[in-house]
């Protein structure tokens, strides 16, 4: 299994590629950046695991030679919000970072996996989508937006509310929709085991899970967002992918993908009129093998109120990243 992260010099990249290092189940492990990548690999390739690194950057076609037979790409590259951003916000710089990475992949490992992490996701998936749509090599059931972190604040914070002890991972909770504030919609009713919450505190444990991002972002001062629980995230959704690629069965995750491309996700684009979205997706070999279920339809009413405005927010993200590569900006005049 060859991995790959591009933008692997950030503050995700880093500790993703150290999980990824230290994972068994990579044979082979490439970090493309625009800066610090030598150092980077050459730091991690001191640890005794079996995956073999190196470092790549842009000059000598640096990104090709990357990608060149990778099983999986993940992607945290580009800027990230500080205080009083939107996630949108970095839509003008990011929109671009990713659409050329993209296109690399599109040109020299179509057959990848292919897992999004870089913001906004509500846009850039969709970006990713016209790209490899342009290029004729787009497979829905091999892109991923990485919502993983939503799910895994949604684990935390149920535990502190209902002040359960234990394992947070044991209670299996749901997030669907998008990745950014109002997108984002926790089903506590269809957590499993089923989690009883105080009617007084579930409009800040909701809350908390929606705007977890700006938590951190506060509280890191100017200085980035969520960087380390997002590399264990952004790591534990490429395990899970992995071990599926190589069999593993009854994997499934949340996950932002193309619904129309994946089988059961014609009936829940009908029902939200949005063509991504966050589900529970069953992961086989070929990537997302089904949708389980028609989990929106199976919301209970405090959670339908949340999804309608989610649905609003998050058709108007999708569009603008298809627009981009549909209709692309008009280059910037040169002074
Ligand atoms: N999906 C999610 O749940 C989350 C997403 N994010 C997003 O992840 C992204 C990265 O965040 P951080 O690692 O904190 O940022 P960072 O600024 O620390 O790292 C980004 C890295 O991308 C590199 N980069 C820039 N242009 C590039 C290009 N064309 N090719 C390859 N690498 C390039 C930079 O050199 C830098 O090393 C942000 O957009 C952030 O909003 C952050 C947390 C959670
Ligand atoms: O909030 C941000 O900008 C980073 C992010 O996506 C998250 O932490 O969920």
């Amino acid at each position: 299994m060859k991995a790959v992260v591009a933008g692997a010099s950030g503050g995700i990249g880093q500790p993703l590629s150290l999980l990824l290092k230290a994972c068994p189940l990579v044979d082979n492990l490439a970090l493309y950046d625009v800066v610090n990548t030598p150092g980077v690999a050459t730091d991690l390739s001191h640890i005794s695991s079996v995956a073999k690194i190196e470092g790549f950057l842009p000059a000598d076609g640096g990104l090709n030679k990357a990608l060149e037979g990778a099983d999986i790409v993940v992607i945290p590259a580009g800027i990230p919000r500080k205080p009083g951003m939107t996630r949108d916000d970095l839509f003008k710089i990011n929109a671009g970072i990713v659409k050329g990475l993209i296109e690399g992949i599109a040109t020299t490992c179509p057959d990848a996996y292919i897992l999004v992490i870089s913001n906004p996701v509500n846009s850039t998936v969709p970006i990713a989508a016209e790209v490899l749509k342009k290029a004729g090599k787009f497979n829905p059931k091999k892109l991923f937006g990485v919502t993983t972190l939503d799910v895994v604040r949604a684990e935390t914070f149920v535990q502190q509310a209902t002040g359960g002890s234990g394992d947070p991972r044991k209670t299996v909770i749901p997030v669907i929709g998008g990745h950014s504030g109002e997108t984002i919609v926790p089903l506590w009713s269809k957590a499993k085991p089923a989690v009883k919450i105080p009617e007084d505190k579930l409009d800040a444990l909701t809350y908390r899970v929606q705007f977890g991002g700006d938590e951190v972002v506060k509280a890191k001062d100017g200085t980035g967002s969520a960087t380390l629980s997002m590399a264990y995230a952004g790591f534990r959704f490429a395990e899970s992918i992995m071990k599926a690629a190589k069999g593993e069965t009854g994997i499934v995750e949340p996950t932002f993908v193309y619904l129309p491309g994946v089988p059961g996700g014609d009936a829940i684009a009908k029902e939200t009129g949005c063509d991504f979205f966050s589900v529970p997706v069953h992961l086989g070999k070929d990537g997302a093998e089904k949708i389980e279920g028609n989990i929106v339809g199976e919301a209970n009413e405090y959670e339908k109120k949340l999804l309608v405005k989610c649905y609003e927010g998050l058709k108007g993200n999708i569009e603008k990243g298809v627009e981009f590569v549909v209709n692309p900006p008009p280059p910037a005049e040169k002074k």
